[in-house]
């Protein structure tokens, strides 16, 4: 029986950070489903993350990023690694809640070193990479923060080895 009893974790955090990469890792450590919200919202509309802002704005991609979470938050035994900006809707929390919320913090130093080459990211493209991620991370971190759980992330840390601090600090936070 896994420690979290099917209550579903959520993964939060900037773009880069290894929701999706540290997600599927952690569903295999826990025998959980694995869903990743952006992959849903791509299967589900039959375009990709950046075909979705150039037709629809980010706020028409913010509205249908909700709806797909709401559908998700459903079911159980999930680790569902969500989009970066998930945080910014306030109705989002009450899905989110459902289940325990994980903040993957990682420096912006080595988010601009995994981004760097990124095309799909549609936040980063023809932009100041770093001033962005600050910037972002400036207006989102106080958000990010109201996670249940925060995991900070250094450099040599591989996605199983941060899967593993995540299961080892749940028992921390579970009552
Ligand atoms: N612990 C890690 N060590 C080394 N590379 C990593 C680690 N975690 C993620 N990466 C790499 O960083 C890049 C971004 O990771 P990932 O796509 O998982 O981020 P994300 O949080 O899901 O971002 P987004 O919010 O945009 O979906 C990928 O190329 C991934 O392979
Ligand atoms: O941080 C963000 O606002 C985003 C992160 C990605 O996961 C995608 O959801 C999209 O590129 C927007
Ligand atoms: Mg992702």
């Amino acid at each position: 029986m896994s420690i979290l009893k099917g209550v579903n974790l959520y993964l939060i955090g900037m773009m880069g950070a290894g929701k999706t990469t540290v997600g599927r890792e952690l569903a295999k450590q826990l025998s959980y489903g694995f869903v990743d919200a952006d992959n849903v919202i791509e299967q589900t509309t039959g375009r990709s993350i950046n075909q979705l802002f150039a037709l629809e704005g980010e706020a028409g991609f913010r509205q249908i990023e909700s709806d797909v979470l709401a559908q998700i938050c459903a079911f159980t035994k999930l680790v569902i690694s969500t989009g970066g900006g998930v945080i910014l809707q306030q109705k989002n929390w009450s899905y989110l809640r459902h289940g325990l919320i994980v903040w993957l913090d990682v420096p912006v130093e080595l988010l601009y070193t995994r981004l760097a080459e990124d095309t799909t990211r549609p936040l980063l493209q023809d932009v100041d990479l770093k001033q962005k991620l600050l910037l972002l991370l400036e207006q989102r971190q106080a958000l990010y923060n109201q996670a249940d759980l925060r995991i900070s992330v250094s450099e040599e840390e591989t996605p199983t080895k941060v899967a593993t601090r995540v299961l080892e600090a749940i028992p921390t936070v579970l009552k």
